[in-house]
């Protein structure tokens, strides 16, 4: 059981099942929307119910290993039976190509993916003597190898906030025994949970817009004005238990997806670390492009400077524009004005939002595809069954340049290629990620798009 248990009772060990550590509140199941493979709702769960817990030491089990050392590694590694279990390829930026970059079409997001790239690189350099030293087998010194690793941690370790000094800690994986690191920690069943976005009120986000500008994206637990801790995930290392507690976030019924909240994330920020997208993210930003005139004119943080998922304007941003649309000489006796989140003048708002909307506008006219255009190539790769289908679907159109490009980039000239097993796999591959390209891409404009109706 390594530990790990779905019971209700506060027992380390399972109660309901000798050969199962799941069952009594969760069960493993396919969600093919959400995730695929998560946790499913046993029984009826009620919020704030504790769902599972991972106890971080198995003594048991390593005496029982202990006392049969003439076995190998493979046999006896308490990590084997997980390990192989573990997804075998990310789609994170990481681990985009220079095609699937470009298919982000946005500067922004194309800088993200090179530095991800770039940073694999690079950190896979400087381990490189560190692995030969270790003696690793040929096939795990290759940098396919090291992003597959990197996109594990990334994706699958719990991070644990620091409760009482308000920042953010993370928990070994290696031993439970040394201070916490940035690695995260591996945790079995709990590495199961897909993600949900925190679900807070409109209003709650405007509060915790600015804190959040100021803060790592990791950071997912914050004080409120009783100094009293306010979570944003719900999974945290116990202390007192010496285990990493799961809650319920929500009610879920028998069957229903019991989701996790990882934190909070703009869709930019999942694709980077977990390889997805949600079609609702109440935490997705997008940053236009702004005089310099109007960063100079406020003393807010340019990241808090964005459009949020649903077309409106920061706080920051409305009030930053506001400020920027005033005579210099007028500013300083508008600045508690705009700080309280006013307006100033019909003429004022009128013109920050036409600005807005014509800047909006701009973006859109100089990106290579429109939102109709995504649409229809997202709707193609949704309804094609293999890629010669979806050549064949997409002939007519607008995007067929696009498909050109892919195939040159992935070296597969004509359909035919297509037949043959390996490069089916490879072309598959290349086209989850070409699609959640795709995807960024179409909702970043459409929040554009929603900010010009706004
Ligand atoms: C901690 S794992 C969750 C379990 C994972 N589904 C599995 O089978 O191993 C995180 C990964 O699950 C997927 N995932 C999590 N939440 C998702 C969601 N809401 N929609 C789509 N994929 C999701 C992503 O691939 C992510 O990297």
């Amino acid at each position: 059981h390594l530990g790990i248990s779905d019971s209700r009772t506060g027992t380390n060990q399972p109660q309901h099942s000798l050969s199962s550590c799941l069952g009594s509140s969760l069960c493993v199941s396919r969600f093919p929307h959400s995730g695929r493979r998560g946790l499913g709702a046993a029984r009826d769960l009620g919020r704030g119910e504790i769902v599972l817990r991972s106890v971080m030491e198995d003594e048991k089990l390593c005496d029982a290993v202990n006392r049969h050392s003439s076995l190998s590694p493979a046999q006896t590694s308490r990590w084997h039976p997980y390990l192989v279990h573990m997804p075998q390829t990310y789609d994170i930026l990481a681990m985009f190509g220079e095609f699937e970059k470009r298919a982000l079409q946005v500067d922004e997001a194309m800088w993200v993916t090179e530095k991800a790239m770039l940073k694999a690189k690079s950190e896979w350099k400087e381990a490189h003597a560190l692995m030969e030293d270790l003696m690793f087998k040929p096939q795990f010194l290759t940098f396919k190898a090291w992003v597959w690793a990197a996109a594990t941690i990334s994706s699958q370790t719990m991070h644990i906030p620091w409760d009482e000094a308000g920042c953010l800690c993370l928990i070994s994986s290696q031993t439970m025994h040394i201070p916490w690191d940035e690695a995260g920690c591996l945790c079995l069943v709990g590495d199961l949970f897909n993600y949900d976005a925190p679900g807070m009120e409109p209003s709650g986000i405007e509060d915790l817009e600015h804190f959040l500008s100021n803060s790592s994206i990791h950071d997912t637990s914050l004080l409120n004005g009783d100094n009293n801790i306010m979570r944003l995930t719900d999974g945290w290392f116990e202390e007192d238990v010496n285990a990493y507690c799961f809650y319920s976030r929500a009610h879920y019924k028998k069957g229903d997806q019991v989701l996790l909240c990882y934190g909070i994330y703009t869709n930019l920020e999942l694709v980077e670390h977990y390889g997805f997208l949600l079609q609702e993210n109440p935490n997705d930003k997008v940053f236009i492009p702004l005089e310099p005139a109007v960063y100079s004119s406020t003393s807010w943080s340019k990241e808090s400077l964005y459009v949020h998922h649903n077309g409106k304007p920061s706080y920051a941003l409305l009030a930053a524009l506001r400020l920027w649309a005033t005579p210099q000489n007028k500013r300083r006796s508008v600045g508690h004005l705009v700080h309280s989140g006013s307006q100033l003048s019909a003429d004022n708002e009128i013109f920050i939002m036409k600005w807005l909307s014509k800047t909006c506008d701009a973006v859109l006219k100089n990106l290579p595809t429109s939102i109709e255009e995504d649409t229809l190539l997202l709707n193609a790769m949704d309804n094609s069954q293999d890629f010669s289908t979806f050549i064949e679907i997409t002939k007519l159109m607008s995007s067929r340049d696009e498909i050109h490009t892919c195939l040159e980039a992935h070296k597969m000239k004509d359909a035919h290629s297509f037949n043959d097993v390996i490069l089916c796999r490879k072309a598959r591959r290349s086209m989850d990620k070409w699609k959640l390209a795709v995807q960024w891409r179409l909702k970043y404009k459409e929040v554009l798009f929603d900010c010009i109706s706004y």
